[in-house]
């Protein structure tokens, strides 16, 4: 009989990765998309982008579904040519007027949302099989280095359909590095873990990846793991690329409206502009760039609203209440606005529905963009 004590050994063992400082080291490439864009028919998918990749960087491509993060990825990677533009790796034209180079010449690994496995061979050909350059011996050795990386090595004969997801996509990330490549692309590849898992194996992959020094592009569609994994991100919409710049640089100082709300829910509020400031119910905000009696959004992050005692602030009521862990989420009504503010509050048990409050703003947290009927 299997006793819950003996079982958990067993299922940790399985969650297991290598070594940490066991992957070799490749050479980084730099990556660049010069004025690239690619339509399908009528449809423009990206629409003239331009960004340099450094080696050694991981850089997210964030943006809602259909934005075109898969089309640039793909054309990087050479399975798609663009319509316009240069790919460049190292300097060298890989995608262009000048030059087309298939994906096995181009240096970059691939790893895609389904993890793309052979079924019908064994985990340590699936490892080998883009090891073509090598000898037969010498790309099981490789693939078996891969594959102890992650943890994996003891699986080397089953086949795909035996390991669970989990495992799965640490397999496909050993196939990503075995061969080495300068550039590694991979498109959501955390998608199909279930959440649980996902913190653990982003952090050891981001291990490997540190560990590989191989340049990556990662698409996500999630703020939270784009800030978590890339140490710049790349935010598109549209097939455009809105913004580029560190997770700090994104969530604090968005380029616009679209950018500051791909990161926090908003919450809007009815302003007049000044000069350099917007005037709302809660007094004045400094807003550079802005001038007097433009049209303007103003917005603040559930987090940068306060309430107070009754008389600290603007006068509002507390309307609805619901704790959620870490924070209470807590609507409230506010004198002088037509809809309520949905506010993220710590201790937020303080605050009972139909309770009268005072609401201030923490100037941190307001942002305010030139109106945009775009976005
Ligand atoms: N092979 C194709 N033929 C025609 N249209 C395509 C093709 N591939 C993508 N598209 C369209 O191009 C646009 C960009 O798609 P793409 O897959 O690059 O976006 P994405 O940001 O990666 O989205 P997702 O996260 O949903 O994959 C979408 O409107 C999509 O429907």
């Amino acid at each position: 009989m299997t006793t819950m004590t003996e079982a958990r050994p067993s299922e940790a063992q399985a969650r297991r990765w290598g070594t940490r400082g066991t992957a070799g080291a490749t050479i980084a490439a730099r990556l660049s998309f010069e004025a690239v864009s690619h339509s399908y028919g009528q449809l423009a998918a990206v629409r003239s982008v331009s960004l340099t990749v450094e080696p050694g960087e991981v850089l997210c491509l964030l943006g809602h579904s259909g934005c075109g993060k898969t089309t640039l990825l793909r054309i990087a990677a050479g399975v798609e040519r663009q319509s316009s533009g240069r790919v460049l790796i190292n300097e060298r034209e890989v995608a262009g007027p000048q030059a087309f180079l298939p994906p096995e010449r181009r240096g970059v690994g691939l790893m895609f949302q389904d993890y793309a496995l052979f079924p019908h061979l064994t985990i340590a050909e699936n490892v080998a099989f883009g090891l073509t350059h090598m000898g037969r011996a010498e790309a099981r050795q490789t693939a078996l280095t891969a594959l102890t990386r992650v943890g994996l090595a003891s699986h080397a004969g089953d086949h795909p359909h035996a390991l669970s997801g989990g495992e799965q996509q640490r397999v496909a990330l050993a196939r990503a590095i075995a061969p080495r490549p300068g550039v590694l692309l991979m498109d959501e590849p955390f998608s199909g873990l279930d959440r649980r898992l996902r913190d653990t194996v982003r952090d050891e992959t981001l291990a490997v990846l540190r560990e590989t020094r191989a340049t990556c592009v990662m698409v996500t569609h999630d703020p939270e793991e784009a800030m978590r994994m890339g140490d710049r991100i790349a935010l598109m919409r549209k097939g455009r690329l809105v913004q580029l710049g560190s997770a700090d640089d994104l969530y604090n100082r968005p380029v616009d409206m679209f950018a500051a709300r791909f990161f926090s829910e908003l919450n809007e509020l009815e302003a007049s502009a000044g000069d350099n400031e917007v005037e709302t119910v809660f007094g004045r905000f400094a807003a550079p760039g802005i001038s007097r009696g433009q049209d303007v959004d103003v917005c603040v992050r559930p987090q940068g609203i306060l309430l107070g005692e009754e008389g600290e602030g603007q006068r509002g009521r507390v309307t609805r209440r619901r704790f959620i862990g870490e924070v209470d989420l807590v609507e409230v009504a506010v004198e002088g606005l037509d809809l309520p503010l949905h506010a993220r509050i710590r201790d937020g048990g303080r605050f009972a529905v139909g309770m009268d409050v005072g609401v201030r703003l923490d100037a941190r947290d307001v942002i305010a963009f030139p109106h945009d009927s775009g976005e």
